[in-house]
């Protein structure tokens, strides 16, 4: 007997669409399931002012297959010499959804992050005015922290002094990968929520260091231990309306990652709605994947949900992509490590 799950349609609150033929190889990957995504700032030169994003979301939207009605939701990134009333403007001009705030080092394409906060605040209170969303990557960059420990410390270091001083800004912690994070998060009644990407739900750190280094498994922030992984799968399948999905799909070529020192990223669009049913139906979860995937998203960012619906379906082992050719180059994709029995309904 086949198996079929219908849901509201997904959107991605977190994505890397890159630009130029990079960007037009992975468009219809997400465009194939995802109605709306929040697209990531960081290119090179990374999107700052409110015409930057404009600019890049007429890229997006230039590069979308024929027909396709995907929409982009697009970021600032923050920088110390951002202009708080560009964002304002910008936001209310429905050209910025959010604002990206990377601390300067922390991951790719992040040299023109944010160094010292206090730098920043003018901005962090107007967001905080006009109910406009932070989105953070949590990691601190100090050099003297652990690489598997820059999650937790940023939450202690960073995170609460910013709640305390900004108290009214609403802030979405992106791709959690901590035990110390999911329960952060749960504390926080207001104004905090957590995205969760597809492979963090999947990898612990030994299918990245185990038996051979596995560059295609490294991204940031880094996967850590099992019981992590444990808590955030537990977090995502519990429907609270905190935790929503945001894949980080950032493709990088082949030639980027198999490197001796190879950048941090990777590649899921194409195959995470079959994981993630793959591991919600494991946990015994489907009836909340809609609200991972589907509700809990938009309610954060207070926008309806979508009207379409998609369907998945239970049959064999799909023969899933491995690798998408792009007219830069080749990008692998994500593998789960096990086979993917739900594949999206045409
Ligand atoms: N997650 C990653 O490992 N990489 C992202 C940047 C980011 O989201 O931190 C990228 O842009 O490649
Ligand atoms: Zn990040
Ligand atoms: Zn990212």
């Amino acid at each position: 007997m086949t198996q079929t799950l219908t849901l509201r349609r997904p959107d991605d609150w977190h994505l890397h669409l890159r630009d130029g033929p990079l960007l037009h190889g992975v468009l219809s990957d997400s465009a194939a399931h995802f109605a709306r995504a929040i697209i990531m700032p960081n290119l090179v030169p990374p999107v700052v002012t409110g015409a930057q994003a404009m600019a890049y979301r007429e890229r997006i939207l230039a590069a979308r297959p024929e027909g396709s009605a995907f929409t982009p939701l697009m970021t600032l990134y923050l920088t110390e010499e951002t202009d708080p009333e560009d964002v304002a403007r910008a936001h209310a001009d429905g050209i910025a959804t959010a604002v990206k705030l990377y601390p300067a080092g922390a991951t790719t394409n992040s040299a023109s992050g944010v160094r010292d906060m206090d730098k920043v605040r003018p901005v962090l209170e107007r967001m905080a005015e006009i109910g406009m969303p932070l989105c953070v990557h949590g990691e601190v960059t100090d050099p003297d922290v652990d690489i598997f420990d820059r999650e937790a410390v940023f939450i202690d270091k960073v995170l609460k002094p910013l709640r305390r001083q900004v108290a009214d800004l609403r802030i979405v912690m992106e791709h959690v990968t901590t035990q110390n994070a999911v329960d952060y998060v749960r504390d926080q009644p207001k104004r905090l929520a957590a995205t969760i990407t597809t492979h963090h739900l999947i990898i612990n750190r030994n299918a990245m260091l185990a038996g051979g280094i596995r560059p295609h498994y490294y991204c940031l922030p880094v996967a850590k231990r099992e019981k992590h992984r444990v808590a955030l799968v537990e977090a995502a399948v519990s429907g609270d309306r905190r935790f929503f999905l945001g894949t980080d799909s950032a493709p990088h070529l082949d030639s980027a990652k198999l490197q001796p020192c190879g950048c941090a990223g990777v590649y899921s669009a194409p195959v995470t709605l079959s994981c993630l049913a793959e591991v919600f139906d494991v946990a015994g979860a489907l009836k909340k994947l809609e609200d991972f995937v589907s509700l809990n998203g938009p309610r954060f960012y207070r926008l309806p949900p979508n009207d379409e619906t998609v369907t998945l379906v239970k049959g064999p082992p799909l023969d899933r992509t491995r690798v998408r050719e792009t007219g830069a180059g080749p990008v692998t994709v994500f593998d789960p490590g096990f086979p993917l029995h739900w594949r999206v309904r045409d």
